[in-house]
């Protein structure tokens, strides 16, 4: 039962995160990459699930921060499961130029991983079969800048089902959707779940098989059992 399970304010997470990487010595690359690959592994359950088949041609909208990363880090695994990534960085004016992101973006062009520079007009079924939404994770706050606003109303009047990394983009992480953008079909909650999740009822996952006994003691976490191999768990 959702209930059950604890739903983190955004100030909550924020300190989390500084004291995995600070405090606890985790370094971005390791949590991003067992981040990364859980959306990936979450992604391709749901979808079998679904009864679907391999070679879906999912569409990894990538914004400027680490649900960007986590979402490059996605489409990597995802390559590799079997599936047809196609990458669309959302730029502000400049890109970014971190060597994280390079990195990361070396790493799937080298796997032939498209990348394209313009995101279509209509984003249509006939040509994707999901979108991944690594735009804005819990560091988003207030209404929904230039140029992200045009990309998320665009993937709201998209019929393609939206997996959303970590928070749908463009929902305030505490409040949920008070911007009115799109719903998701399926979001992978990292660490664990915001506070904007609660009620969602469309397929919830969690992700970032990572959390440490002090962090889930001081902040008195409760999450759902990952079994096994697994670096996800649905909720
Ligand atoms: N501990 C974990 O679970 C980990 C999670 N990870 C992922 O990291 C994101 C959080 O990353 P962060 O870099 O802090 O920020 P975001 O990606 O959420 O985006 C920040 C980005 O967005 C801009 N921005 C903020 N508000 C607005 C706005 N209203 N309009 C336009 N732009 C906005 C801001 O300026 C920044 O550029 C977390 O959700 C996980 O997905 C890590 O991968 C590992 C550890
Ligand atoms: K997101």
């Amino acid at each position: 039962m959702e209930t059950s399970y604890s739903y983190l304010g955004a100030k909550e997470m924020k300190d989390i995160d500084d004291e995995l990487m600070a405090d606890l010595r985790y370094s971005v690359y390791q949590l991003m990459e067992l981040a990364g690959l859980s959306v990936a592994q979450s992604l391709y359950h749901y979808d079998k699930e679904l009864g679907g088949s391999d070679g879906k041609k999912v569409l990894v909208i990538v914004g400027p921060g680490n649900n960007g990363g986590d979402a490059l880090v996605a489409a990597r695994h995802l390559k590799f499961f079997g599936h047809s990534p196609v990458v669309y960085r959302v730029y502000y004016p400049k890109r970014p130029k971190k060597d994280l992101y390079e990195e990361l973006v070396t790493q799937c062009e080298n796997l032939e991983i498209e990348f394209i520079d313009e995101l279509p007009e209509d984003i249509t079924t006939e040509a994707y079969d999901y979108i991944l939404d690594g735009i804005f994770g819990f560091s988003f706050s207030g209404s929904i800048r230039a140029p992200f606003d045009d990309v998320i109303t665009k993937m709201g009047a998209s019929d393609v089902p939206i997996a959303s990394i970590d928070v749908p983009s463009g929902w305030n992480v505490d409040e949920g959707n008070v911007n009115g953008t799109f719903t998701p079909s399926m979001v992978i909650s990292l660490t664990a779940p915001k506070k904007c999740m609660e009620g969602f009822t469309g397929a919830h996952y969690i992700g970032g098989r990572f959390v440490p006994k002090p962090i889930i003691d001081k902040y008195s976490i409760t999450l759902p059992e990952y079994s096994g191999l697994d670096q996800f768990a649905r909720l």
